[in-house]
């Protein structure tokens, strides 16, 4: 059975997880590193629990201070599970991606509505057995939360796309020149990465409001000039002020608990459990 952890010493509403070129918000006032031991193994690091403008958070790097560790070698398990025990309810996530299309331009963000699900080996579900969960990912966004984001986005002055498709490949390397063309012309798909899935999945799972920050590093390989991670780092470091900026707006909106008139994570396990 599983069963979520009791009421921990230490708590945050907010989740952060950071991606690459964010392991360190630079926003959280009264930082303190936490360690969250959790049933599935370490989380990427150690978690900074703190508070951005009176709001309890908690900030986690996905691939661990210094980026250490690989796409395809992350406990999302752990992160998730971590996060759920210090209370969150509300994961805020963000990630470089490319583009598959033109109008979507490095430096841009995007807060994705779909995915397409293209990887190989990962651990998919908190549910293994014998507790059976078949969550819905027909909406696996928190709408709610990305409806906040966009709001706050567009008052900053961002570009900031509402809708996209992420296509969550296994990496760690980059997509082939005919695996880019199939994910742009046959699967239409809008952004590319390696980390959504199955992140958003055990969000999901854990019954936490999710949504993700896309900034747009580059143009994948379809274009002239094939993608590189020198590039993702580079276009990252001009773009994490501007998520930063994004948050440090966007945490003292959103409210205590999520809205269920807005969405439904918190209540995606009563339609689910066999
Ligand atoms: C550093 S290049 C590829 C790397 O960047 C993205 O990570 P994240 O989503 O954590 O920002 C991409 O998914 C790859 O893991
Ligand atoms: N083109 C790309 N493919 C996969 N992951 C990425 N992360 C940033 N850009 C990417």
């Amino acid at each position: 059975m599983v069963q979520f952890p009791p009421e921990p010493p230490v708590r945050a509403e907010i989740g952060i997880i950071g991606g690459s070129g964010l392991y360190d918000p630079g926003i959280v006032e009264e930082p303190r590193e936490v360690k969250v031991y959790t049933p599935y193994g370490e989380p990427s690091d150690y978690i900074i629990v703190g508070t951005v403008r009176g709001r309890r958070v908690a900030f986690l790097p996905r691939h661990g201070r210094g980026h250490r560790i690989p796409p395809h070698k992350i406990n999302y398990r752990a992160n998730i599970w971590a996060l759920k025990s210090l209370g969150v309810r509300w994961i805020i996530s963000v990630s470089a991606v490319g583009s598959l299309r033109e109008d979507y331009r490095p430096g841009d963000m995007v807060v994705p509505d779909q995915f397409i699900d293209m990887t190989k080996k990962r651990e998919y579900t908190f549910f293994d057995g014998p507790v059976v969960a078949h969550v819905s990912m027909a909406d696996p966004f928190c709408e709610h939360l990305r409806q906040e984001i966009i709001k706050v986005g567009k008052e900053l002055g961002f570009r900031i796309h509402e809708h996209g498709t992420y296509i969550c490949i296994e990496g760690p390397r980059f997509s082939t020149r005919a695996e880019s063309r199939i994910w742009k012309d046959v699967f239409k798909a809008d952004i590319i990465g390696m980390t959504l899935v199955p992140e958003v999945n055990l969000a999901c799972e854990a019954q936490i409001c999710y949504a993700t920050i896309a900034l747009v590093t580059d143009y994948d390989v379809w274009a002239d000039r094939p993608v590189t991670a020198e590039e993702v780092t580079r276009v990252m470091k001009e773009n994490t002020e501007r998520a930063r900026r994004l948050l440090y707006e966007l945490i003292p909106r959103l409210p205590e608990a999520p809205d269920t008139a807005r969405c439904s994570c918190c209540r995606s396990l009563e339609t689910a459990l066999l």
